[in-house]
């Protein structure tokens, strides 16, 4: 147990659905923790601490005001203030572990590890790639927008968040599991050269190859990874609670074989859980099988 670097872990919840426009996946934290997040942790000899649920506003009932950018003024803000979080416990020698809420929260988590990390690495482990902009968008949902946000590309109101220098180099990103891409996505990823290891890839040359490709590529003149675990990666079958099912996802095994091959290689610097939702969930399945990848990812094995 020593292949992650940092074994203070703090956790850090954000009950925000704004982003998926869909109600449940704001009691994503909750069921997270509910599936004993903290306990697995702390079996595996990490020191554990939770800093509670940061402030959403759950009470607002705000009409969608921009059609392509839904809720961007109460996603935006709640980012800056996960921004702030994050950096601060990085500050404190901590690793940052995030629980969605919907993936719009990522901006604010990778911008908060931006800040210590400077040359960051990240695995979006999702169905989708998460690369549109207002412009491109067809749902207007801004948990589709926060990879583009991230690359500096979407509106200001995002990309600015933490400061608009903080930035993820398109070299350093990997996307696993991906299967439904929208045309302005494929433009976009194409015209930056992101790699995206599709389920297709993943069928013709098995997680190991691709695992390998993939931490080759997210280590290479990085100084740490971010893990961005969106649960809709796996198949619907194994993660029925999503807020944007796919099916044709990446199976138990292949998910956990995943986090095993990321542990071996000591990269993480931070993580964050996202799109549970408990809502659309069968006994909380969702939310287990997340804290089970997170387990295989900070090094539980079967024997
Ligand atoms: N993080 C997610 N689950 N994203 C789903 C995005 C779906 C679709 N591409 C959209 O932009 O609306
Ligand atoms: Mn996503
Ligand atoms: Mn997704």
């Amino acid at each position: 147990m020593d292949a992650v670097k940092n074994t203070n872990i703090t956790i850090i919840g954000v009950p925000l659905h704004y982003g998926a426009n869909r109600k449940g996946v704001d009691l994503g934290p909750d069921a997270i923790r509910g599936a004993n997040l903290h306990d697995r942790l702390e079996a595996l000899g990490y020191s554990i601490e939770d800093a509670g649920d940061l402030q959403v506003n759950r009470l607002l009932q705000p009409a969608a005001q921009d059609e392509k950018l839904k809720y961007m003024n109460e996603i935006a803000r709640v980012d800056q203030a996960l921004c702030d979080t994050v950096s601060e416990e990085m500050g404190k020698g901590r690793f940052p572990l995030v629980l969605g809420g919907d993936h719009s929260i990522a901006i604010g988590t990778i911008k908060g590890v931006l800040r210590h990390v400077k040359r960051l690495g990240v695995i979006w482990f999702d169905a989708h790639t998460d690369v549109n902009t207002h412009e491109t968008t067809d749902s207007g949902n801004i948990h589709g927008m926060s990879l583009a946000a991230l690359l500096g590309y979407g509106h200001d109101d995002l990309t600015s968040i933490g400061g608009s220098g903080l930035k993820l180099l398109p070299e350093n990103i990997v996307i696993i599991g991906a299967r439904s891409i929208d045309p302005g996505e494929r433009a976009f990823l194409k015209a930056k050269g992101i790699k995206v290891f599709t389920m297709h890839d993943i069928d013709r040359n098995g997680m190991k190859q691709v695992m390998e490709e993939a931490l080759d590529i997210v280590s290479n003149g990085t100084d740490g990874v971010h893990l961005s675990l969106d649960l809709d990666g796996m198949d619907p079958s194994d993660a029925p609670g999503v807020s944007t099912p796919v099916s044709g996802g990446l199976s138990y095994r292949e998910s956990h074989f995943a986090m095993e091959l990321l542990f071996e290689r000591n990269l993480l610097v931070s993580a964050e859980i996202v799109e549970v939702n408990p809502m659309l969930d069968q006994h909380n399945k969702t939310a287990v099988a997340a804290v089970e990848l997170i387990g295989s990812a900070f090094g539980e094995r079967i024997l």
